[in-house]
C-alpha cells in the first residue's frame, strides 16, 4: 500500500467518526426543537452560536485553523437551525401569506405615477392586460400613500432602469412605507423629441422631461449645449406642458403613446443613449401576500456599526446556499455614512433555506424588513 492510500485510509475512519458525532449532533438538535415547540422559544440564538465560536476557536491546539473552524461550524449550525425550522414548522412566521393570483377586474383600483401616456402607465396597461382604473399621481410619494390611505388597491412605480440604474427615491419609499411588492414588469423605453405640429428641430430652445428622461438620452442632448433642459413631473407630463403652452420653441422627451395623446409630432426619434433600455417597474399592494412558489425575495436591513457586521449578515445567505442577485445601499436619513442595504435574492418564502436565513437577520440587524417576494421577469437583474 502506498504512503497517499494508507493516509486515505486513515481520513475514511475520522470521516466515519465524524459522520456518526454528526447524526448524534443532530439528534440533539431535534430533541432541543422538541423543547422549543413546547415553550415558544426561537430557534435562531446568536448569543448561544457566537459563544461556541469563540470557545471552539480559543481551544484549538493550532490557532492557524480558526477560521475554517468557525467556518464549518458556523455551517454545522446553520444546518442545525434549518432541521429545527423543519421540525417547528412555522411556529416562527415571516408574517406573509401565500394566495394562488392577486386579482384584478373593472373595480380594481390601480395608481400609477405620471400622467396617461406615460411609460409606467403602460407597464400598468401591460401588467394588469388593460383590466382596471388607473389613477394617474403626480408623486412616487402619492402612489405610496395611495395604498396607505386605502384609495387604491395596487400601486406601479418605476424601479430601475439598464442605462441610468437604480431609482434610489423608491428605495426609500419602500423601506418608510408598509408597502410591498407584489409582481415586476419591464418595459421597452423609447424616447421621442415631440415639438409641436409646427415645429422644427431648429426653433427649439428648452426641452422638458423627467429626470431620467434626460439621463437616458444625454448624450443626444450634449449636441445642443444653447437648450435650456427642465426637469420635472412625469414624460407624459413633459408632453402635456408643451401641448398647453403653445410655444414653439419648447419640446418634450416621452413615450410615442405620450406624444400621441397630446398631438404633438416627432422631431426626432430613439434618442436614448442605449439601444436596448429598458425600465423595471414595481407592482405594490398594502397587504404582505405574495403568489405561492413565487421565486424572488426583495429585503432590506440596517446594521449594527461595527466590523464585519455585513461579511456576517451575508454568511446567512451563503450557508443557506441562497443566491444573490442585487445589492444596494442607501444612506439612512438624518444619520451620516449609515446605510441601508437592500437585497434581492433567489427563493419562496416557503423555504426552509430562506426561512432559517430571513429569521436569523431579523435576529441580528437593528431592524429587517421583507419588501416582497414575487414572480421575476426572466434576466431582469
Ligand atoms: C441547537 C440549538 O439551536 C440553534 C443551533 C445551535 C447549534 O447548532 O449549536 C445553537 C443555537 C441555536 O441557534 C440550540 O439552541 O442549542
Amino acid at each position: 500500500m502506498n504512503d497517499m492510500l494508507k493516509l486515505r485510509n486513515e481520513i475514511d475512519e475520522v470521516d466515519k467518526k465524524l459522520k456518526e458525532l454528526f447524526e448524534y449532533r443532530m439528534d440533539l438538535v431535534l430533541k432541543i426543537a422538541e423543547y422549543k415547540k413546547k415553550n415558544g422559544i426561537p430557534v435562531y440564538d446568536p448569543a448561544r452560536e457566537e459563544e461556541k465560536l469563540s470557545q471552539l476557536k480559543n481551544s484549538l491546539a493550532d490557532k492557524k485553523n480558526a477560521d475554517a473552524v468557525v467556518e464549518l461550524f458556523s455551517q454545522i449550525m446553520a444546518i442545525s437551525r434549518r432541521a429545527q425550522y423543519a421540525a417547528i414548522n412555522s411556529a416562527d412566521d415571516l408574517g406573509f401569506t401565500a394566495v394562488d393570483e392577486f386579482e384584478a377586474g373593472d373595480d380594481t383600483v390601480i395608481a400609477y405615477y405620471g400622467e396617461t401616456g406615460s411609460f409606467t402607465e403602460q407597464a400598468m396597461l401591460e401588467y394588469f392586460d388593460g383590466k382596471g382604473k388607473g389613477i394617474p399621481m403626480g408623486t412616487f410619494e402619492e402612489v405610496m400613500e395611495a395604498l396607505k390611505n386605502n384609495k387604491a388597491d395596487y400601486g406601479v412605480l418605476p424601479i430601475e432602469n439598464s442605462s441610468t440604474g437604480t431609482l434610489s427615491d423608491i428605495f426609500d419609499l419602500l423601506a418608510e412605507y408598509d408597502n410591498y411588492i407584489i409582481g415586476e414588469h419591464v418595459v421597452a423605453i423609447n424616447h421621442i423629441l415631440w415639438g409641436l405640429p409646427d415645429a422644427e428641430l431648429s426653433d427649439i430652445k428648452r426641452v422638458y422631461s423627467h429626470r431620467q428622461g434626460l439621463l437616458q438620452c444625454s448624450n443626444f442632448l450634449k449636441k445642443y449645449p444653447h437648450w435650456e433642459l427642465v426637469e420635472g413631473g412625469s414624460t407624459a407630463g413633459a408632453a402635456k406642458k408643451v401641448s398647453m403652452e403653445n410655444d414653439i420653441t419648447q419640446a418634450a422627451i416621452a413615450s410615442r403613446r405620450a406624444g400621441e395623446t397630446y398631438g404633438l409630432k416627432i422631431l426626432k426619434p430613439s434618442i436614448h443613449n442605449e439601444e436596448h433600455n429598458q425600465t423595471r417597474f414595481i407592482i405594490i399592494s398594502n397587504k404582505r401576500n405574495y403568489i405561492r412558489n413565487a421565486k424572488r425575495i426583495s429585503i432590506c436591513f440596517v446594521l449594527p456599526h461595527k466590523s464585519g457586521a455585513l461579511y456576517h449578515m451575508l454568511s446567512h445567505f451563503i450557508h443557506n446556499n441562497i443566491n444573490l442577485t442585487k445589492i444596494e445601499s442607501r444612506p439612512i436619513k438624518g444619520q451620516a455614512f449609515r446605510y441601508r442595504f437592500f437585497i434581492d435574492f433567489e427563493g419562496s418564502l416557503e423555504d426552509l433555506e430562506v426561512k432559517n436565513a430571513l429569521l436569523s437577520i431579523k435576529k441580528e440587524a437593528l431592524e429587517m424588513k421583507i419588501l416582497g417576494s414575487y414572480v421575476p421577469v426572466p434576466n431582469s437583474n
